[in-house]
């Protein structure tokens, strides 16, 4: 762990000027800390070094140029139509200036009637996720109605959900919608808007719209499969397909297509939206067709109930299609002449010099592919910022990955801490479409994404850099010119542009749909292959996920669910490998639930919880001397369970800053896998797995002032042993076995493993990377670089995975 991967990356500073050294190549900084001089005719050119408190000055001018151009011009009689349900709030001005702020009757009356379907397509920042939930809900076949079901008298409607891919778009929307209603989010028990991501719920009472992210929307479709509470959900940014949002493509259009007995026939109405969506594959997929009763699940309400009148009644009026022309603000994008060799360096220079060349204010959102690079560029940037003269702004580097804690997400929404500063948002794809990050004029696009594959023939999934689509080129540059004109710097030429491919491979089409298919079977899909999909995965994948649930338990011989197993995962918010570790721990045979719950906490938390060591860190020998305490020879999970236990052992909440600062430990990460700690408790107590909450589950991040926590004791080997054993019931197909020759090889067959075997090497970043070989080890998760890594290693013994097997095991 103590491994620093970017050793070679540092900043030195030669007779010749600063210099960024990144692997062999050396950039040189001189022409950055040295702005160039002027050109005499352009204003917003950077001034020399000693004067550039100037661009305090320069910012004020680009401020009063924004104000004299404003917003691009309305027209006024259009854009003074005051609606009467939106209160005025100090946001008005602003809606009124978006582009969809003129098609807010042509929205409500696309829904109105038999109109069960809308699609919206708009230009990146013409206020779709922010103003279409305003615009409905104030309709009349929004509100909440009490009706009769075939279960009895239900209510039925009222609020819209919005799904957003990512967590964080679901909460930065809530929010700014909330303030845009002038409801605002947590602040009172009561509000119009609300938000449901995984590990967070803020759903004030008179709830009107929910954004949510589509797992939990798929979660309640579970518990509900007609959408009972809602009266529209709206799908945004339909084009990214992940495989969530296909499952709900699927399970909407079976309710349109289904007849309305469960809703005791309230038509659920339904808006997909995207700035780039395949228009026609949406409106034939979404086409209404008149019901079978040979498509309803024979055991639904829906099928005991329905009759040919409310069969047929659904299917009446096409997909409504809306079309939302112009944007808020024009985004000038610039390719580079030449393919850049380097694209590190590449974002670096431009980040500097869109830092030189102009004036404040004017935030940078920069595009990398994943963490590491984003912490090297974060590294470096933050070194230059360093030695930049007083008179010149600083940078602050904020950030943005999927991994962070949600906390650390929010940090990249906020302005930047100090003044005279410029902020620079490190992201991945995830602030890629929806989001609004504030303060950002100038985005810098590596042209790069990592993106999951699933190598079905080795039963694993990588992730691996690769060329981004044009659509998501398109929604990149659409995060600039979101509060003003703004500027996108492509690090590709225009030709590469043209070549790139129109949008992305479906999710479904790529990955191991193992969650897919097991939510379907959850809901009573039966027949996987003839769900409606808008693009059906290949035999092969289901076929495997078929034989991993299995393996799981979660699928009975027949390929039904089970009950014991496959419905309990379907209802825990981890992956399925993991919902079986935690259902393995609760058997009385095992008996260490909290342990695998703390072991899971740390895996689920975001980044990594061990900090990476600088080599150039003095104090990286006391810190490594403290690591060693925690390091178990059995492997990652039992230092994760070590660390989690001390740490969390600590009484008083500085106290256990202190602790994971003396280690490197992440902080951050620690207080997420608290939260998510209790979370998980919660939900085993809730589903029975736990008879009680531990002694020690009043864990109060901030509140010094416990004297109850159970202090620290490890684990035996004896639980130890238990608690990998149970990490096999989820992971046996992750193992690999001590070949004569010394090498690891992936154990053959089993679901996960593939066809073949083949070596794996323990990746630098694992405990047990340069130890003893021992005779198997399970590894959690793979990557593939130079060669095949395996990560978050544990060594095993090989007669507990042929245990696992026969208990049915699979990863
Ligand atoms: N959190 C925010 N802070 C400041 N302005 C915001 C915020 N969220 C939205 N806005 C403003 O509202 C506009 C519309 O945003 P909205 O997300 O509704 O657009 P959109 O059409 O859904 O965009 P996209 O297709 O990129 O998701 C933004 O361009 C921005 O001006």
């Amino acid at each position: 762990m103590a491994d620093d991967q970017h050793k070679s990356k540092r900043r030195k500073t030669k007779g010749d000027g600063p210099v960024v050294r990144i692997g062999d190549k050396t950039i040189s900084l001189s022409a950055y800390l040295q702005p160039a001089q002027p050109p005499k005719k352009e204003p917003t050119e950077p001034k020399p070094e000693q004067e550039q408190p100037a661009v305090e000055e320069q910012a004020g001018a680009l401020k009063e140029r924004a104000r004299e151009e404003g917003p691009p011009r309305q027209d006024k009689r259009k854009a003074a139509r005051h609606s009467r349900v939106h209160p005025d709030t100090p946001f008005l001005k602003s809606r009124r200036t978006l582009p969809i702020w003129d098609y807010q009757d042509e929205i409500r009356s696309s829904l109105r009637r038999d109109n069960d379907v809308l699609l919206i397509v708009g230009e990146t920042g013409s206020g779709k996720s922010t103003q279409t939930p305003q615009f409905l809900c104030s309709e009349p076949w929004c509100r909440r109605k009490k009706v009769r079901a075939p279960s009895g008298e239900v209510a039925v409607g009222g609020v819209i959900a919005v799904t957003q891919p990512r967590r964080v778009a679901a909460t930065t929307l809530a929010s700014r919608v909330a303030q845009e209603m002038g409801t605002p989010l947590g602040s009172s028990r009561e509000g119009s808007v609300g938000y449901s991501v995984r590990f967070d719920h803020n759903i004030p009472k008179g709830t009107k719209i929910k954004f949510l992210t589509e797992g939990m929307l798929l979660q309640e479709l579970l518990r509900d499969p007609h959408l009972r509470q809602y009266s529209a959900v709206i799908v945004d940014e339909i084009h990214e397909r992940s495989v969530d949002v296909d499952l709900i493509a699927g399970f909407l259009k079976q309710i349109l297509s289904g007849d309305k007995a469960g809703r005791g026939g309230v038509p659920l109405k339904i808006v997909v939206m995207s700035a780039t969506a395949d228009v026609e594959k949406i409106q034939g997929f979404f086409k209404p067709e008149p019901p079978s009763h040979s498509d309803l699940d024979p055991d639904s309400e829906a099928a005991a109930t329905a009759t040919p009148a409310t069969a047929t009644a659904t299917a009446t009026a096409e997909v409504q299609f809306l079309r939302i022309k112009g944007r808020q603000y024009p985004v000038e994008i610039q390719h580079t002449d030449k393919p850049v060799p380097d694209i590190q360096e590449a974002l670096l220079k431009q980040i500097f010099k869109i830092h030189l060349q102009e004036p404040l204010p004017g935030d940078i959102l920069a595009f990398l592919t994943g963490q590491e690079e984003i912490e090297t560029a974060q590294r470096l940037i933050e070194e230059y910022s360093a030695t930049l003269a007083a008179g010149v702004p600083k940078l602050a580097v904020y950030p943005l990955f999927g991994q962070l804690s949600m906390q650390a997400q929010q940090d990249a929404f906020r302005p930047a801490k100090n003044k005279f500063t410029r902020k620079v948002v490190l992201a991945t794809n995830i602030a890629e479409t929806s989001v609004t990050v504030p303060g950002v004029r100038y985005v810098v696009d590596c042209g790069k994404a990592k993106v999951k594959q699933y190598r079905s023939r080795l039963g694993l999934e990588s992730l691996l850099a690769k060329a981004i689509s044009k659509s998501s080129a398109i929604q990149r540059s659409g995060r600039a010119g979101r509060e003003g004109p703004g500027k996108c710097y492509r690090l590709y030429t225009a030709q590469t542009y043209d070549g790139l491919r129109d949008a992305d491979l479906p999710e479904i089409l790529r990955n191991d749909v193992l969650g897919a298919v097991l939510t379907m079977k959850a809901r009573g899909i039966d027949d996987v292959l003839s769900f409606p999909l808008l693009d059906a995965p290949d035999l092969e994948s289901v076929e495997k996920a078929l034989v991993q649930l299995h393996f799981l338990g979660a699928l009975g011989p027949d390929g039904a669910i089970t009950e014991s197993v496959g419905r309990r995962l379907a209802l825990l918010p981890v992956p399925a490998p993991y919902g079986r570790v935690l259902l393995a721990a609760a058997e009385p045979e095992f008996d260490c639930l909290p342990e695998a719950v703390d072991v899971i906490a740390c895996l689920t938390a975001g980044e990594n919880i061990f900090l990476q060591l600088r080599s150039e860190d003095e104090a990286a020998e006391e810190v490594e001397a403290l690591r060693r305490e925690l390091y178990r020879r059995e492997g990652d999970l039992l230092t994760y369970l070590t660390t989690a236990q001390q740490c969390f052992a600590i009484r008083s909440a500085a106290d256990r800053a202190e602790w994971c600062r003396r280690r490197r430990v992440s902080a951050r990460t620690m207080r997420q896998a608290l939260s998510i700690r209790k979370q998980l408790r919660g939900l085993c107590l809730k589903e029975k797995l736990l008879p009680a909450l531990p002694p020690d589950d009043d864990d109060d991040d901030d509140d010094d002032s416990k004297e109850e926590k159970s202090s620290f004791r490890p684990l035996s080997p004896e639980r130890a042993a238990a608690l990998l054993r149970c990490f096999l019931r989820g992971f046996a197909a992750r193992c690999a076995l001590l070949a004569p020759d010394a090498s690891y090889v992936t154990i053959q067959g089993g679901a996960g493993g593939g066809g073949g075997k083949h070596l794996v090497a323990i990746h630098p970043s694992s405990v047990l990377h340069g130890q003893p070989k021992r005779e198997a080890i399970m590894f959690l998760e793979h990557v593939f670089t130079q060669k095949n890594y395996a990560k978050k290693v544990s060594a095993v013994q090989a007669d507990w995975i042929v245990e696992a097997m026969a208990a049915g095991g699979g990863g």
